[in-house]
C-alpha cells in the first residue's frame, strides 16, 4: 500500500476536503479582488461602488476565515481515519507473521512504526497533501483572475512557476534519504529507551541508575541529529523556493505598475495584482514544497511494504490427538547459531501420556516445546501428529489443541478477568473453576475489585508465582487436551507447586508435556516418560 492508496480509501471524504479548500480559495481571492475594486471605486470618487465592494470584501473575508478553520478541523477527522487504517493494516500484518518472522525485529521497532512513523506521516504526509490541495486551487484561481487583468501577466507567472516547481527537485532525493534515516533513528530511540527503562530494576539494585541518563541522552542525541539533518534539507529547500517566490512577486509588481502607468489597467488593479501574485506564488511555493515533502514519506511506506507477509497457504485443519506425536531425527538451528539447539532427536508422545522433559539449562527444552507447538517451522527431520506431517498441518488449528504455559508469562495492563480469558467469552462457572484449580481464589478474593481488578503492565505489582497461576488458569480455561508446561510451576512455593503439578498429571484425557528443573518425587510415579535432553 502506498500513501495514495490510503488516500483513495477515504473516498468521498477526500473530495469534501477538496471542496472546503475551494471555498477557502474563493474567500482568499475574493478579498484581493474586492479590495482592488474598492480602491478603484475610490479613485473615481464612486462612494456607492466603494461600499458595494467593501460589502463583498467583508463576505469574502468571513468565507476565508471560516474555511481556514474548517479545512484544518476536517483534516484532523481524516487523519484519525487514516491513522486507524494504517495502524490496523500494520497490526493485521503481525497476525499473518510466523513466530520467527515477528521476532526478527524488536517490539520497540514495531512501537516506533505505530507511533513515530504515524506521527511523521501526519506531519509530513497528510498536512502537506492539504497544502498541495490548497496550493493547486490557489494557483488556478489566482492565475485565472490575474489573466483577466492583462494577458501578459501569464508569461511572467509561467516562467516563475517553472523555476518554483523544478528547483526543489534537486533536493528531493536528499530529503527522502534524510526522512528514511530519521525513521530508522526513531526506531532506535524507542528501542533503546524501552530497553533501558525495562532494565530499571536491575540498574536500581546495582546502583547503576546513571546509565539511564547516559543511554537516553545518547539515543536522544542520535535521533536529534537525524531530525536536524532532515530539517536542514527541508529549510534549505524552503529558503531557495522563497527566494524564487519573492523575485517572481517583485517582477509581477513592476510589470503591473508599468501596465497601470501606460493605462493598460486601472490603478486599483495594481493592488489586486500584487495581492493575487502573492497568493499565486505563495501557492506555487506551497505546491513545490508540498510535493517534495509528501514524496519524503515514501521510504516509510516502502519499509512497511517490505515487512508485509502474504496470507499463509491453506493447510489441513488439525483434529484432536488420538494416537501419537512423533519426532523422527529432528534437528533445529536458530538462525545465526553455529551449533544445533536440538540434534537428531527421536521421541514418541502418546495421547493422554504425562511426560517430563529434564536436562541442563540451555539444552533446548523450551525449544522442543516450541517445535511441538509448530511455532518454529524450519527444522530438519520429520514431526507427525497422528501420522500427518506437521508441515502439511495448519499451525493455528494445531495450537487450538494445545495450551502453552510459559516460563515467564506476560501480564496485560487489563483486568484479571481479561488476563485469564484473553478476551474469550466464557461462563462464570468455567472461570471460577479455572481460578480455583490454579490456586488463585485467595488472590482474587483479596483484590479490591476481584476479577475486575486491573493489573499493571507486565504484572509489575504481582508476584512471579501469581503470574504463573494466572497463566495456568488461562491454560485450564482453554480446556485443551494437550498441555505444554515450560517450568510452569517454577515460581510457586513447594506446597502450591506440588498441588498444581498433581492437578496437571491427573487431568483426565489430557496429554501433558512438562519441562522441569525440579522433578518432584510426589509427581514422578504419575509420569509415563521422563525425557532427558
Ligand atoms: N530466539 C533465539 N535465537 C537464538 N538462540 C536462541 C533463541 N532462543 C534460545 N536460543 C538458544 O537455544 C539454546 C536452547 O535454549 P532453550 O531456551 O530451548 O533452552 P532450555 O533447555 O529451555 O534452557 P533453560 O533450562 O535455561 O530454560 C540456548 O543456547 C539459547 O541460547
Amino acid at each position: 500500500m502506498t500513501f495514495t492508496d490510503y488516500l483513495r480509501r477515504l473516498k468521498w471524504r477526500f473530495w469534501v476536503w477538496v471542496g472546503l479548500y475551494i471555498l477557502l480559495i474563493f474567500g482568499i481571492t475574493g478579498t484581493s479582488v474586492f479590495n482592488g475594486n474598492a480602491i478603484t471605486a475610490l479613485t473615481k470618487f464612486n462612494v456607492q461602488g466603494f461600499l458595494h465592494a467593501a460589502g463583498w470584501y467583508a463576505a469574502a473575508t468571513i468565507l476565508e476565515v471560516t474555511m481556514s478553520v474548517g479545512t484544518v478541523i476536517y483534516q484532523y477527522h481524516l487523519q484519525r481515519l487514516l491513522d486507524n487504517d494504517i495502524r490496523s493494516d500494520i497490526a493485521a500484518n503481525f497476525t499473518r507473521m510466523t513466530y520467527p518472522q515477528y521476532h526478527q525485529r524488536a517490539d520497540a521497532v514495531y512501537t516506533s512504526w505505530l507511533t513515530n512513523d504515524i506521527n511523521t506521516l501526519n506531519s509530513h504526509g497528510l498536512t502537506f497533501v492539504g497544502y498541495i490541495i490548497q496550493a493547486s486551487c490557489q494557483v488556478t484561481v489566482s492565475v485565472a483572475v490575474l489573466v483577466t487583468y492583462h494577458v501578459s501577466l501569464l508569461i511572467t507567472t509561467a516562467i516563475s512557476a517553472f523555476f518554483l516547481l523544478t528547483v526543489p527537485l534537486i533536493y528531493r532525493q536528499k530529503l527522502s534519504a534524510a526522512s528514511a534515516k530519521l525513521s530508522e533513528r526513531n526506531e532506535r530511540l524507542t528501542d533503546q529507551i524501552t530497553d533501558v527503562l525495562e532494565g530499571f530494576n536491575t540498574l536500581f539494585m546495582a546502583n547503576r541508575r546513571h546509565l539511564l541518563v547516559q543511554r537516553i541522552w545518547q539515543a536522544s542525541d542520535d535521533a536529534g541529529k537525524a531530525e536536524f539533518d532532515y530539517q536542514r534539507f527541508d529549510m534549505f529547500t524552503q529558503f531557495v523556493i522563497n527566494v524564487v517566490n519573492l523575485t517572481a512577486q517583485l517582477a509581477l509588481l513592476v510589470q503591473a505598475g508599468l501596465l497601470a502607468y501606460h493605462h493598460a489597467i486601472p490603478v486599483g488593479a495594481v493592488i489586486t495584482i500584487a495581492s493575487l501574485s502573492g497568493t499565486a506564488f505563495s501557492g506555487l511555493t506551497l505546491l513545490s514544497f508540498g510535493l517534495t515533502t509528501v514524496k519524503s514519506v515514501k521510504p516509510i511506506f516502502a519499509k512497511f511494504a517490505q515487512a508485509v507477509v502474504p496470507a499463509p497457504p491453506k493447510k489441513q485443519a488439525v483434529q484432536p490427538l488420538q494416537g501419537t506425536i512423533r519426532l523422527a531425527d529432528v534437528t533445529f538451528h536458530y538462525p545465526g547459531n553455529n551449533v544445533p539447539t536440538i540434534s537428531h532427536l527421536n521421541l514418541t508422545i502418546g495421547a493422554h501420556q504425562k511426560i517430563a522433559i529434564v536436562g541442563p539449562s540451555g539444552k533446548g527444552k523450551s525449544t522442543m516445546l516450541k517445535l511441538l507447538s509448530a511455532i518454529l517451522p524450519d527444522y530438519q527431520g520429520q514431526m507427525t501428529w497422528d501420522g500427518q506431517d506437521y508441515a502439511t498441518l495448519d499451525p493455528d488449528t494445531l495450537r487450538n489443541q494445545l495450551t502453552y504455559i510459559d516460563q515467564a508469562p506476560y501480564i496485560f495492563n487489563d483486568t484479571i478477568r481479561f488476563n485469564i480469558t484473553l478476551g474469550q467469552t466464557v461462563s462464570d462457572d468455567d472461570l471460577k473453576h479455572a481460578v480455583a484449580a490454579s490456586q488463585l481464589a485467595d488472590f482474587v478474593a483479596a483484590q479490591p475489585q476481584g476479577l475486575d481488578t486491573v493489573l499493571a503492565h507486565d504484572g509489575t505489582t504481582i508476584s512471579g508465582g501469581q503470574k504463573q497461576r494466572i497463566a495456568l488458569a488461562r491454560g485450564l480455561l482453554r480446556q485443551s487436551k494437550i498441555i505444554l508446561s515450560d517450568e510452569g510451576t517454577a515460581a510457586l512455593d513447594p506446597e502450591n507447586a506440588v498441588a498444581v503439578e498433581r492437578l496437571l498429571v491427573t487431568l483426565p484425557d489430557t496429554t501433558l508435556i512438562m519441562v522441569t528443573h525440579n522433578l518432584r518425587d510426589e509427581i514422578r510415579p504419575a509420569l509415563d516418560q521422563v525425557v532427558t535432553l
